[in-house]
């Protein structure tokens, strides 16, 4: 079983297999720093990830998992290094403008506004939508048939991961090329993750959309991810194989996770 060290900035061996081969990486991470105020979280962070890759991030609790998917959307700044996006540099680009460039993002907690209905947090979505609202609801309820029949209903009265759900299509209102998911079974009901697993699985598909996941539930991360990059003390120090989590003594060999 191949576990490589990562010790280089060098995007090529970064990059994988999967996707566009011999294309440029869609998302190029080259030794990102940032943190809050003067606390410095991520430091010498490099990856990349092509297009149509679904790319896992697994790290210990404080790693620094929320800041780097904060950090790449924007909402966090960059204190140094550089982040390309589809040939561009966004480095420092403001979170609407990547939103706008076509970087989605489902923050941990899911944040769907609980007093609006299902059907007002959709719109929401469609505020960055290229098509008209209607035709774009449309099109993302037939990926989730799930929330047509609570379109009247409040958010907050949704289960966890009916919300979850719900934050995933409000965030695909907008036609994104890639996706940052942090921890989207975090305090959801086990009966409805593999539903989740199968829901992302057929919208990457059908929308050709590249995934870039940050998890703690080992299954739910194998399952998505074609290969899976170690985050330990605000660096990429490792990349594994997906099916290595599901080996303890190995996993913990190797990126002291188990
Ligand atoms: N707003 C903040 N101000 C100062 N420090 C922060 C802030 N948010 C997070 N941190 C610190 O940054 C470090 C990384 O936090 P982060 O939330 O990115 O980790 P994580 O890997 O996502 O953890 P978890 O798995 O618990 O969500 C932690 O030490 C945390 O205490």
């Amino acid at each position: 079983m191949s576990v490589n060290p990562v010790n280089s900035v060098d995007s090529a061996t970064l990059a994988g297999t999967h996707g566009e081969a011999g294309a440029a990486p869609l998302f190029e991470v080259e030794r990102l720093a940032s943190g809050y105020g003067r606390i410095p979280i991520l430091g010498e962070l490099s990856f990349a990830v092509r297009g149509g890759e679904h790319v896992g991030i697994l790290g210990h609790n404080g790693m620094g998992k929320t800041t780097l998917l904060r950090t790449l959307t924007g909402h966090l700044p960059t204190t140094s290094g550089r982040v390309r996006f589809a040939g561009q540099d966004i480095t420092h680009w403001s979170p609407t403008a990547r939103a706008k460039a076509g970087i989605g993002y489902v923050p941990q907690g899911r944040e769907i506004f609980p007093a609006l209905t299902v059907r007002e947090n959709l719109r929401v979505g469609c505020l960055l939508a290229r098509g008209g609202e209607e035709d774009t609801i449309a099109g993302i309820l037939e990926l989730f048939p799930r929330l047509k029949a609570y379109l009247d209903r409040a958010g907050g009265a949704l289960s966890g991961g009916e919300q979850q759900l719900l934050a995933l299509a409000r965030c695909l209102c907008a036609g994104p090329r890639i996706v940052l998911l942090d921890e989207p079974t975090e305090g959801i009901q086990p009966s409805i993750i593999d539903e989740i697993i199968d829901t992302l699985k057929d919208v990457a598909r059908r929308r050709d959309l590249t995934i870039l996941l940050v998890e703690q539930n080992l299954n739910f991360i194998a399952s998505l991810s074609n290969r899976i990059l170690i985050l330990q003390k605000g660096t990429v120090t490792r990349e594994i194989p997906p099916d290595v989590v599901h080996d303890p003594a190995l996993l913990d060999e190797f990126v002291g996770i188990a």
